[in-house]
């Protein structure tokens, strides 16, 4: 028997059971909630990271859906303890689902919820943070005057890379990916190299069809084209078993010595312990790390490399953007429970997010919708 888990109850009275495992941003999402007549339980437990136990503590014995974060392990055992609550909607908090079984949610015939779009711009805003961050040495400099060592203007002090000219690289050209590239490429003036497995289409075709060429552009056929040849290169794939590691010790040894990497998509993309070694052993390559390969941990080593500027999986955190996944997260969980039909693009979810008019009858994300033959919507 799991132990009880301590929560916050918005309108008690509610025909539908709802659990949201964190508090999120805004209060919209609550209202939206309320509104259609859900009861909404908010777990307010202080630990930061629910195990399964307490999980299945939450869903309880009736549950209709449940809105939950990346950190929290939703396979079988979740799917199943959801479904006999008899609940057939779950939405992650965000747009990466690696933390979800989907192939579980589909045997149990739960609708599976992420939050694409709302968070692209602010995304791309931190990799290009990090990127600027690591190329200017902004976090050492900043720690050096902060130390009382500042003696005044020296021509050797904190020199770092200019990006103007430079070519940056994208591994994983989708929402995120294509957004930073056009962020580096008007803000600085960057040339463009990019490796995606599947896409063919992204920012260098945008251009080109605005009659604009100022930059050079290419898709390259392997992503070891790009290693070679960008000096800021960030990554943006999906987490799968073909993104695993795809950053290893050998593509590194190719990368060049005075390169910036950038992380902004999930730490094990990159093999840290091998990062750990290549930033010992080269000394003017930089990393930008917005995520690590065992979080909430470090590999050993990395909290002392001068080169390396890290910070906490913070990618997605502007406040409009967090109340907007907060929005799109509840309004997954609220379509399905009512039936309503999968929103028929993904990319764009616009009309869930203005806040002056009411959302449309449709799941704005499902990521399962094909396997469990839910109907899309017309609208
Ligand atoms: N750090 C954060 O807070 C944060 C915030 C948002 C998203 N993310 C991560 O970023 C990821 C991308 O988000 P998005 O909205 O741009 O998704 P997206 O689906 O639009 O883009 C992912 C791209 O990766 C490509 N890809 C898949 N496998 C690949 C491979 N083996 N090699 C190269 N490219 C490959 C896909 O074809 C796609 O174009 C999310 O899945 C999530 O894990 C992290
Ligand atoms: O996948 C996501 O959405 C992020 O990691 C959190 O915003």
């Amino acid at each position: 028997m799991a132990k009880p888990v301590q929560i916050e109850v918005w309108n008690p009275n509610g025909k539908y059971r709802v659990v949201s495992t964190k508090s999120m941003p805004g209060t919209r999402w609550i209202n939206l909630l309320i509104q259609q007549d859900c009861r909404l339980e908010i777990c307010t437990e202080k630990k930061t990271i629910l195990s399964v136990d307490d999980i299945l503590a939450l869903i309880g014995d009736r549950c209709d859906g449940v809105i939950g974060q990346l950190t929290e392990d939703w396979g079988e055992t979740l799917f199943s303890g959801l479904s006999k609550a008899g609940g057939k909607a779950f939405s992650n908090m965000a747009v990466g689902y690696n933390n979800v079984d989907v192939e579980a949610a589909n045997k149990y015939g739960v609708a599976v919820g992420n939050t694409p779009g709302v968070l692209t711009e602010t995304t791309a805003e931190l990799a290009a943070s990090l990127s600027l961050a690591a190329a200017r040495r902004i976090v050492e400099a900043d720690e050096f005057m902060r130390n009382g060592k500042y003696e005044g203007w020296l021509p050797h002090l904190f020199v770092g890379n200019l990006l103007k000219g430079q070519t940056v690289g994208v591994i994983g050209a989708g929402r995120i990916g294509s957004a930073y590239a056009r962020m580096m490429v008007e803000g600085f003036k960057m040339n463009l190299i990019y490796y995606d497995l599947y896409q063919s289409t992204p920012y260098g075709q945008f251009l080109k069809a605005n009659g604009e060429q100022p930059v050079t552009w290419k898709r390259a056929s392997s992503m070891e084209e790009v290693l070679q040849e960008a000096d800021v290169i960030s990554l943006h794939p999906i987490l799968d078993k073909t993104t695993y590691h795809l950053v290893n010790k050998e593509r590194l040894a190719i990368m060049k010595k005075e390169a910036i990497l950038v992380n902004c998509s999930r730490g094990p993309v990159i093999d840290e312990v091998a990062l750990v070694e290549h930033l010992r052993e080269n000394p003017m390559f930089r990393v930008g790390l917005d995520v690590f390969e065992d979080e909430p941990y470090m590999k050993p080593g990395l909290a002392d490399m001068k080169n390396a500027v890290v910070v906490p999986h913070i990618a997605s955190a502007s406040k409009w953007t967090r109340e907007g996944m907060a929005t799109l997260a509840a309004l997954n969980v609220l379509g399905k429970i009512k039936g309503y039909p999968v929103w028929g693009n993904p990319n764009d979810v616009d009309a869930f997010l203005n806040e002056n008019s009411p959302p449309p009858a449709a799941c704005p994300s499902i990521v399962n919708s094909k396997a469990l033959g839910l109907p899309v919507s017309k609208l």
